[in-house]
């Protein structure tokens, strides 16, 4: 299999917080899914990758490209896409002028060419109906999409997207995830995600983080495994159990170490990732 990013030793300093820490990874074509805590480093580790920010140690390519050299730098900027968690919208812009905006900056010079390129991507996500409405008229579901289209110009062979189904409605994030499924066809994309869901339905690959570290590197049913025998029904709040909540039907719903003759439950890709940050000494929703 095609390796498109190989990463090897990556660190970041912010003062005393490490937001990287020795992260090595190899990334191929396919969507790979990157769960984490708030504050886990995984903003850090897709910026570093889509050469926003440089890391203080280690090295990395992109499709074959060293960045580490200006040249290199400049030919992976072409080549990769990249959706940032707050995309820089200019609100009074339309979707297809910011989206030509953006073939700019990635120097698609020829005028025809670029028109023709910002109509292609706008029609992949759907948005040739209202490309000549402006961004602050759209909804958020529809500028996610404007923010993806942009991402997508020049057809790049690594795609970052950052946390891009978060504020969506679920109808939305449904839609957004076959669109992802869609540029995951054939190429690289690294998604950035609180939703296991999404890892769940999209991904062959999934790494987990927290403490600027990667706890876990493995397909999705790798991860689900890892709570098999770890998940238990039981009448009130568990004492053994490493987390555990009141499911609807009243009864709780634990994973963690379950007692002798425990009722225990089918895993799911949720308990597979709150065990392995659980083994790492971090809980969910607290860095390390
Ligand atoms: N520019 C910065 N200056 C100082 N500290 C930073 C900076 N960027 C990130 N950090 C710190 O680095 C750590 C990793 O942050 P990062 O944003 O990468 O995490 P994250 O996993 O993307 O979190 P979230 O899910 O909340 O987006 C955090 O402790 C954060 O406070």
């Amino acid at each position: 299999m095609t390796t498109t990013v190989s990463a090897s030793g990556l660190s970041l300093r912010y003062g005393a917080t490490r937001a990287l820490d020795d992260v090595s990874l190899r990334l191929t074509p396919g969507v790979t899914g990157l769960l984490g805590p708030n504050g886990a480093g995984k903003t850090t580790l897709l910026r570093v990758l889509a050469t926003a920010v440089p890391a203080d140690g280690g090295a990395f390519t992109v499709l074959g490209q060293d960045p580490g050299t200006a040249a290199g730098r400049q030919e992976v900027r072409r080549r990769l896409g990249y959706l940032p968690q707050t995309p820089g919208f200019h609100p009074d812009f339309t979707a297809f002028e910011f989206v030509d905006y953006v073939a700019i900056l990635k120097e698609l010079t020829d005028r025809g060419a670029r028109h023709r390129e910002v109509r292609r991507v706008l029609d992949q996500v759907d948005l040739s109906e209202v490309r000549g409405k402006r961004i602050r008229k759209l909804s958020g579901g529809m500028r996610q999409r404007v923010a993806l289209a942009a991402a997508l110009v020049g057809d790049p062979g690594f795609l970052v997207l950052d946390e891009p189904t978060v504020g969506l409605d679920p109808e939305q994030r449904m839609r957004f995830r076959e669109l992802i499924a869609q540029a995951g066809e054939g190429r690289t994309v690294l998604l950035s995600t609180h939703q296991t869901e999404d890892v769940a339905m999209l991904c062959h690959r999934v790494l987990v983080m927290a403490g600027g570290a990667i706890r876990f590197d493995g397909t999705p049913a790798e991860l689900t495994a890892r709570a098999a025998g770890r998940v238990w029904n039981s009448t009130g709040r568990d004492p053994g159990a490493k987390a555990g909540w009141r499911t609807g039907t009243g009864s709780f719903r634990n994973v963690g170490n379950p007692p002798e003759g425990a009722d225990l439950a089918e895993p799911t890709l949720e308990d597979g990732y709150l065990l392995t940050l659980d083994d790492a000494g971090v809980r969910a929703g607290v860095a390390a």
